[in-house]
């Protein structure tokens, strides 16, 4: 029997918080520092490795980690929720988007339905319809091919999907299995939807709508907007559109889609990637294979997750050294650097999978948390972040832990020699050295060009990014963002806090509205 108690209350997180601090510059210099990006090191699933020496951790707190993993029941917790435990206490739900790609337990029987047999019949559904998609069997009206995808939806409808059709699209096209060209409009600004239908032959575009509420007002007034677009060029909306959503939506039974795929209200959008969510675009850009590939990639990484010996778990570690940087050490941000173009919208996804899981001020109980919880995250790809803000990230009074990614090969087998080296070795030289110019720094008289150093990162490295390493790397992000929640002891599977800016919105839009909002929306000209 699990108990749910508050980071602040466990003894093991008291005994953490007065374990020594580690000078990093000292421990990350000459031959110590060797051995420790040596020592400091986990496989992954897929070849990937999560390397933590450039972390503030020696094995005293190492061993403070394990103490409090234990205590913490991380473990036990992460066996409760894949055996189908009520964890998602908020809304009264299941959470089993690991069931979407493998079964770590026993069988899951919700509503009198085998869960793991549910979610493997939708994405055999949809298999079967990408296929007859790609074999011209289904068609337009005029029986013509449809050659691109564009996705509706927005947050975990969108933003999961769309950063991994982007992170597989090179690769697909280098190892011929890419299909179809898909577009993604999410953002209810009609310049989003309009740009996208003015970019695509709508007469050959299949349409996917996405919402798991089947409610969401954006997505819905995006579904206008195109199906206004198809009537004007003579279309019949209802041969162009599928249906992504849960079957209690009111978008579930209705005729104006050509097929309606289901996910369910025990996954939770933002862990929609590896459900019918990601299923359908995915397996109609790259093909049915691909997105397979992709889950057993992500149920791997599960499989590594569900380890006991912590120092084995890279999700576990990764978690527990997070909260030792929050809560302990006291900084207040993360950034998510990924050394590769495909992982381009990497960052903004899982900023959302962070944000809205642990950015919570109750413990799932409903009462206030004394500590801070989730850490603001963000990022972008480097070396772009490079040029950008890393400056802050080098000299500000701010101390940002970094999360790099990084791959020893590209996706397309085009490089350039420039200066005796080529640009992906030029790629991996950047990563390698900024983690030791943020962990040792650099002494100058002058101040200004003084680098303080002691800022700690952590490197995934692999060897490309392909459907099964993106798939471990998903799987490991999200496990991570499940333990991080249990250790502060929150609900990371609801998201009230979204709530109150959609119904002012929607007051605003009803003009019911006085003081600060009337004015402001006089300001806006509603
Ligand atoms: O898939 P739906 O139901 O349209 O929801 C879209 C998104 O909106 C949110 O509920 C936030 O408003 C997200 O959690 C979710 O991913």
């Amino acid at each position: 029997m699990v108990t749910w108690d508050n980071l602040d209350t466990l003894a093991s997180f008291q005994n953490l918080s007065k374990t020594g601090r580690i000078d990093l510059k000292k421990v990350m210099s000459g031959e110590n520092g060797a051995e420790r990006v040596k020592n400091y090191s986990i496989p992954m699933a897929e070849g990937l490795v999560y390397n933590y020496a450039a972390k503030q951790v020696d094995d005293d707190v190492l061993e403070a980690l394990v103490k409090l993993a234990e205590e913490a029941q991380l473990s036990e917790k992460f066996e409760e929720l894949y055996n189908g435990a009520v964890i998602n206490t908020g809304e009264n739900r299941l959470v089993l988007h690991q069931l979407t790609r493998g079964q770590l337990g026993k069988a899951v029987v919700a509503d009198g339905v085998d869960k793991r047999k549910f979610y493997v019949e939708q994405q055999q559904r949809i298999a079967d319809f990408a296929n007859k998609v790609h074999a011209g069997e289904i068609t337009n009206a005029a029986g013509e091919k449809f050659t691109t995808v564009v996705q509706i939806g927005i947050g975990g409808s969108d933003l999961g999907p769309r950063a991994m059709y982007l992170a597989l699209e090179n690769w697909a096209k280098k190892n011929n299995t890419f299909k179809m060209e898909a577009k993604f409009i999410s953002n209810v600004d009609p310049d989003d939807a309009a740009a996208v239908l003015n970019s695509v032959d709508v007469a050959h575009s299949i349409f996917v709508l996405v919402s798991k509420s089947g409610t969401t007002l954006e997505t819905l007034t995006n579904e206008s907007f195109v199906k206004d677009a198809l009537k004007k060029a003579g279309l019949d909306a209802s041969k162009h559109m599928i249906a992504v959503t849960s079957e209690t939506s009111p978008l579930a039974k209705s005729d104006d889609y050509l097929a309606a795929f289901f996910m369910d209200d025990y996954i939770g959008g933002r862990y929609s990637s590896t459900s019918a969510v990601g299923g359908a675009v995915l397996s109609l850009a790259f093909g049915p294979d691909v997105f397979a590939q992709f889950l057993d990639g992500a149920a791997a990484e599960d499989k590594l997750s569900a380890e006991k010996d912590v120092l084995k778990n890279p999700e576990m570690l990764d978690a527990l050294i997070g909260v030792y940087e929050r809560n302990v050490l006291g900084y207040p941000s993360t950034a998510v650097l990924p050394y590769s173009q495909a992982l381009n919208r990497f960052p903004a996804h899982l900023q959302q999978v962070d944000m809205e899981s642990n950015g919570k001020s109750v413990n799932r109980f409903g009462e206030p948390v004394n500590y801070p919880t989730g850490p603001v995250i963000f990022g972008e790809p480097g070396t772009n972040g490079q040029h950008s803000f890393y400056q802050l990230l080098h000299q500000g009074t701010d101390i940002v832990p970094l999360q790099f990614v990084g791959f020893k090969n590209n996706q397309l087998d085009t490089d350039v020699v420039i200066q005796d080296s080529t640009s992906q070795q030029k790629l991996c030289a950047n990563v390698a050295a900024q983690i030791v110019a943020f962990a040792c720094g650099k002494e100058d008289e002058n101040r200004n060009k003084n680098f303080e150093g002691g800022r700690p990162s952590s490197i995934i490295i692999g060897e490309q990014v392909n459907p099964k390493t993106l798939g471990a790397l998903l799987a490991h992000f999200e496990n991570k963002i499940m333990f991080q929640g249990f250790l502060w002891n929150v609900n990371s599977f609801d998201q009230e806090g979204v709530q109150l800016g959609k119904v002012l919105a929607k007051r605003v839009l009803a003009h019911e509205t006085d003081g600060a909002l009337k004015v402001f929306s006089d300001l806006l000209n509603i």
